[in-house]
């Protein structure tokens, strides 16, 4: 039997809500339809009183197109929903009794409801082999990320825990490795002697797209910029791995981010936040609890490479344009020679997130006069990848390889880094910003 001939479960925990319908169940018809996917077995688990027909109907309309695919119409043909709470060890062992082959247990669940359903599986007791999935935000705080950390260990080795950060299955993401270690031109000037400055921006247009059950708990700031922005600057600073093995590629990953510290180490320097007019009356938002749609750190990166050089990190909603992009601005050259006229526009290499594609601005002799200046971009564009992020993601938990999620001591750095952000934050240092739904964020 091939790999892909072994039967998986994929059991969702939190099947009703609406990360599950939006890119779980999209990113899983996507895989399946793929073609070298394995057949899987899905079994839905929330509180919603659902019957079959409604769970299938309601899998069926994410997987879109993609259900008429062999397996993806084998996996809907199977699949169940079973009404559960998921907190209690007899509903979890309904839900995992008659699991075919290997079983993959996803936490698509707020941070509390996680580690209730965590301690309950110790009592179910889980069968060899089964994999952890667990949604962001990954505990609230670096103390809670860490005992959520040894809850796990408990369940299951390091090895079949997939926290899982969808940026790392974003093909432009990804993109960053090969632009930076396998092409010789860039890699020499990454760094503080020819790198002024690094923006690492998600601003997007959409607001709360109904979903501020999550977000008004989360805010900008732990719902970006502490998972995916981190992983993204973490791709950028790391140093060139020796392969793309999982323990050497993650080691990487975390020695670059416990480099990481606030820029100047003041919070109230260092940090905006905002949140957009409307915000506060808008269904389900708690106006007592100041949660910011926009969020904005600079970070340093204190190791050799790249000390004295600032990063800064941003992404808010509703904004007027959806920039997803990172800047890399470097250094004046030393010297321009007398005699050279015209515009002199900084060197950039931009790195978009969608669309993705690659952009480099420079200057060169333009046509006519040879001593006038001009600007010049060279753009590439990357494409999508194979599969959507969340289908990339599956891949990886299907395939017993770690390497596209997020481990736990980096879960951990990762609160570490935002944390003195946080306290300042709510000890109303910091002060909360408004801005116009469709601006560009909070003016000075
Ligand atoms: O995880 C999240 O990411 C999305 C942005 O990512 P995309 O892949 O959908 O572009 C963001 O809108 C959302 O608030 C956040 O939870």
């Amino acid at each position: 039997m091939t790999k892909q001939d072994a039967t998986q479960t994929l059991v969702i925990l939190g099947a009703s809500g609406d990360l599950t319908a939006r890119l779980l169940l999209p990113g899983l018809g996507a895989l399946l339809a793929a073609g070298d996917a394995p057949p899987v077995t899905l079994v839905g688990a929330g509180t919603d009183e659902w019957d079959a027909e409604r769970w299938r109907e309601r899998v069926a309309t994410a997987f879109g197109e993609h259900g008429k695919a062999k397996r993806a119409a084998e996996t809907l043909d199977r699949t169940r929903y079973v009404r559960a709470d998921v907190t209690q060890p007899d509903d979890l062992r309904r839900l995992l009794d008659g699991a075919d082959g290997a079983i993959s247990i996803f936490f698509a669940l707020p941070p509390a409801v996680t580690v209730k359903a965590c301690e309950a599986l110790l009592d179910v007791g889980l069968p060899e082999g089964t994999r952890l999935v667990l949604e962001k935000p990954f505990g609230t705080s670096a103390s809670s990320a860490a005992s959520l950390n040894r809850l796990l260990t408990r369940l299951a080795p390091e090895e079949r825990i997939h926290r899982v950060d969808h940026f790392l299955g974003k093909s432009t993401v990804l993109n960053i490795l090969g632009l930076r270690f396998a092409n010789r031109i860039f890699e020499p000037l990454l760094g503080s002697e020819h790198v002024e400055s690094v923006d690492i921006v998600f601003d997007e247009e959409l607001a709360l797209e109904g979903r501020a059950g999550y977000y008004d708990k989360a805010g900008a700031l732990a719902d970006m910029i502490q998972s995916h922005l981190l992983q993204i600057l973490a791709l950028l600073t790391m140093e060139a791995p020796l392969s793309l093995d999982p323990q050497v590629f993650r080691d990487g990953i975390a020695e670059a981010l416990r480099a990481v510290r606030l820029w100047g180490g003041d919070p109230k320097a260092s940090s905006v936040r905002a949140r957009y007019a409307g915000y506060a009356g808008e269904a389900g938002v708690d106006p007592a609890r100041q949660t910011e749609t926009l969020a904005e750190i600079v970070l340093a990166v204190d190791n050799w490479r790249w000390a004295g050089v600032p990063f800064r990190l941003r992404s808010g909603k509703a904004l007027g344009t959806g920039r997803k992009e990172a800047v890399i601005l470097f250094k004046e050259p030393p010297r321009i020679p007398d005699g050279f006229r015209g515009p002199d526009q900084p060197d950039r290499l931009r790195i978009s997130f969608g669309p993705d594609r690659l952009a480099l601005d420079f200057d060169i002799n333009g046509p006519g006069d040879p001593f006038v200046l001009d600007p010049v971009t060279l753009e590439a564009e990357f494409g999508p990848g194979e599969l959507p992020p969340y289908g990339e993601v599956l891949r990886g938990v299907f395939e017993d390889d770690p390497l596209l999620s997020v481990r736990g001591d980096v879960a951990e750095q990762c609160w570490r880094i935002v944390e003195p952000v946080q306290a300042a934050w709510r000890a109303g240092e910091v002060p909360l910003l408004e801005y116009p739904v469709g601006s560009s964020g909070p003016q000075d």
